[in-house]
């Protein structure tokens, strides 16, 4: 796991072996630290150079024994990597860490225990301890600020945010950039620093440095960290643990970060955060129904992609393909969306330090459908309208490539119909970005009936190289976010009618930890986009049949609400009016509007509903127990292969807290029987909403004894499977 051998003589080259990432699980650390003092003994040898095996450092502990999925007890495993740290840091000989790939977690404060770091310009370095409902504990907290200082280390230990090697050098975190190969550098490097005295390159014994405004820098960073993530542990514990480096000495700011992370380690939080984290690893091993699976199906490569519609989703997806180094021809006929797309990549190329040029010269706009004939895989990103796209999938097939994939970025219609439209169904898949798509993580990919095994290892393959994580879906109205979304929604608008505002209910949301709750986000995005949908759909508008109630479609409660504000023009943020009142059009501080609140009195007096006072406990299981009831629905048809799909759907598309796991791992920690009681319940007291009607799966989860989450997807291969 750890071999040192010796080069050039005096340099004794370790290397940190546990493929993939090279985690440091207790029993790694430890034979490291054999491996140290080993080479510390050895009179031949005057300097280390510690690099880990297979072109990567070290990606930090081993997550699965932080979890507690491997036996190890916590303190040994702490004491471990500490030990192996501390062993480093006190080493009589000097030390290089030799970082490529990535230093991340505990593989960062591995190197912070070295006294000389030496990165590839490639590399990434970062501590997202936090990510994981965690803390860097194994003396991150202390020793970055006195490298790196407080302003940084803040940021960087609270928000788990990664650094290039560039911006580490800039940072003093790294000591040299080379994109040479990384152990010669660190090997000539080593032999340069073989004599250099170690005291001052021992972080622990350096005096932290004082910024003047520290205590406002603190507090700062302590509020941002509780807006950035309500209700979290970890970033506020974070910031704490920091702080103690600057009013503590080294050993007992040790102290108070160890225990920090005593208490973070078994918290609801962290264990929610390290579900998320292995779920979104799980999703990326997709299967089709026929033995198709990521395994045995590769995916062709993308050398060139179409991108068909600049307006807010292709504008994104164009960005993040470029970002990736894919040159894209877009095709769009509105010359302001050009100049907007030529703004924002230049904005990106500055962000990446680049030269827009590099960015720029790898789109190619068009209002020609000749010109995307040689591209590899084309992205349509038009008005969400079926006709209009069955048209336009119609057109591609004749002009495209035979072998091209056509792609569709619908966020709800049928990929099967569009495929139909084809003359190469099987080509035919949907890649369901989220605005911004170039900054959301989330990639839904919807496998039509007949989608081939091939377009969908692509497209699932394409948006991991766009940094994004794919998450298969079958192909079904809404697919699967969008599906639970609908359920949500609706409660939230029945709670409305029965006497909640907007802000109510949003409070409620966001203190569970939402970003935004659910009227704060739909005029976010516009209260016309569902409006349309529903009037698709015969809900809303000329196509509701003639004599239908304003309050029931198909036999079952609706709510007009958010048409009736469609129809007084207030779509939200855009029209400066929606839920909420807004300081004009564009705006986006919502403040509570006089004229809804009239508006919601007379329409319960007009509908003869008499309004209640609803608590926060049933507002919270109303919206989230429908929402998640529909994600069983989805599970027991197939939709989607697993709670994990669905949990790291929401989580990274629909702002779910990370730290409550997703939907699904929710109510699985609430538990089952206690959530289909209260299902059961309101099912009782709203007959004539489907939604609230306890799905089979849950039924039979709940039946079977509850399985934990984990046996789910083993449990579901025996249920009907679309994928
Ligand atoms: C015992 C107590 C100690 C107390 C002190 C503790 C203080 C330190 C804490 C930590 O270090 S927590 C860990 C911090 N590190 C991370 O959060 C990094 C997590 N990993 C990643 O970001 C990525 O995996 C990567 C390293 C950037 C590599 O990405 P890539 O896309 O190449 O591969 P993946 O598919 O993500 O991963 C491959 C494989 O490896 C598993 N894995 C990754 N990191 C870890 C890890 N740190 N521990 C255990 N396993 C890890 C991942 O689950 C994949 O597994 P499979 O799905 O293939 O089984």
């Amino acid at each position: 796991m750890a071999q040192y051998s010796r080069v050039r003589g005096s340099v004794a080259l370790l290397r940190l072996t546990n493929p993939p990432v090279n985690a440091l699980s207790a029993a790694v650390s430890r034979d490291l630290e054999r491996a140290v003092r080993s080479a510390c003994a050895d009179s031949a040898v005057r300097v280390l150079v510690l690099r880990g095996h297979g072109g990567t450092f070290c990606g930090g502990a081993d997550i699965r024994e932080l979890a507690g999925l491997v036996d190890v007890p916590f303190r040994v495993g702490v004491s471990s990597l500490v030990a192996l740290v501390d062993a480093v840091e006190a080493a009589e000989k000097p030390v290089v860490a030799a970082i490529e790939g990535v230093a991340l977690g505990g593989g960062l404060e591995l190197a912070l225990g070295c006294h000389f770091r030496i990165a590839h310009g490639q590399a990434r370095l970062g501590l997202p301890e936090v990510t994981l409902g965690l803390l860097p504990a194994a003396g991150g907290t202390q020793r970055l600020p006195r490298l790196v200082g407080f302003p940084a280390a803040l940021e960087l230990v609270a928000t788990g945010r990664d650094v290039s090697a560039e911006e580490a050098l800039a940072l003093g975190l790294v000591d040299h950039v080379t994109d040479g190969d990384v152990e010669e550098a660190a090997v000539e490097f080593a032999r340069r620093v073989a004599d250099e005295p170690l005291a001052s390159r021992r972080l622990s014994t350096r005096p932290p440095p004082r910024p003047a405004d520290l205590d406002t820098l603190l507090q700062v960073a302590l509020e941002r960290a509780q807006r950035r993530a309500r209700g979290a542990l970890a970033p506020v514990a974070c910031v704490q643990a920091v702080r103690a480096a600057a009013t503590l000495p080294f050993t007992q700011g040790l102290q108070l970060e160890q225990e920090l992370m005593a208490a973070l380690l078994p918290s609801n939080q962290a264990r929610a955060m390290q579900y998320c984290f292995f779920a979104q690893r799980i999703v990326g091993k997709w299967s089709l129904p026929g033995g198709a699976n990521w395994r045995n199906s590769p995916a062709r490569a993308v050398s060139r992609a179409a991108v068909i519609g600049l307006g807010t989703m292709g504008r994104g997806i164009a960005v993040s393909l470029v970002r990736a180094g894919i040159p894209v021809v877009a095709m769009e006929t509105d010359e302001k969306q050009l100049r907007v797309v030529t703004a924002m990549l230049e904005r990106e190329a500055a962000k990446q330090r680049r030269s827009p040029d590099s960015y720029l010269q790898l789109v190619q706009f068009t209002l020609e459908r000749r010109d995307l004939g040689d591209a590899d895989l084309v992205v349509e990103a038009v008005f969400e309208d079926l006709a209009l796209k069955k048209r336009l999938f119609a057109e591609l097939s004749s002009s495209c490539r035979p072998d091209t994939l056509l792609c569709s970025n619908t966020s709800a219609l049928d990929v099967d119909a569009l495929a139909a439209a084809t003359r190469r169904p099987e080509l035919v898949v949907g890649m369901h970005f989220f605005a911004p798509a170039h900054v959301m993580k989330l990639l839904e990919v919807v496998c039509g009936a007949r989608s081939s095994p091939v377009a969908v290892a692509t497209a699932m393959q394409l948006g991991k190289r766009l940094g994004k994580v794919s998450v298969a879906v079958a192909n079904c109205p809404g697919f699967a976010g969008n599906r639970m979304l609908k359920p949500y929604v609706e409660q939230a608008s029945f709670l409305l009618e029965e006497g909640a505002t907007p802000q109510q209910v949003d409070a409620v949301l966001e203190d569970f930890g939402f970003a935004m709750g659910v009227f704060r986000m739909s005029d976010l995005s516009g209260l016309d986009v569902g409006w349309r949908v529903r009037e698709e759909a015969g809900l809303a508008g000329p196509t509701v049949p003639p004599g239908e109630s304003a309050r029931r479609r198909h036999g079952c409660r609706y709510s007009p609400l958010a048409d009736l504000l469609c129809e007084h023009g207030r779509l939200g943020q855009k029209t400066g009016r929606g839920w909420y009142l807004y300081e004009g059009p564009g705006g986006r501080a919502a403040t509570p509007d006089p004229w809804l609140h009239d508006f919601l009195d007379q329409y319960r007096r007009r509908h003869g509903l008499r309004p209640r006072r609803i608590d926060q406990q049933e507002v919270l299981e109303r919206c989230l127990y429908a929402l998640a009831n529909e994600g069983f629905r989805i599970l027991e048809e197939g939709v989607a292969a697993g709670p994990e799909d669905i949990d790291t759907i929401y989580v990274l598309g629909y702002g779910w807290p990370a730290h409550r796991g997703g939907p699904m791992y929710h109510v699985a920690a609430v538990g089952l029987p206690a959530v289909l009681s209260r299902l059961e319940h309101f099912r009782r007291l709203h007959p004539d909403v489907p939604q609230l009607r306890p799905s089979a799966l849950l039924r039979h989860l709940v039946a079977e004894g509850s399985p934990p989450i984990s046996r789910w997807r083993e449990l579901l291969k025996g249920l009907r499977s679309q994928l």
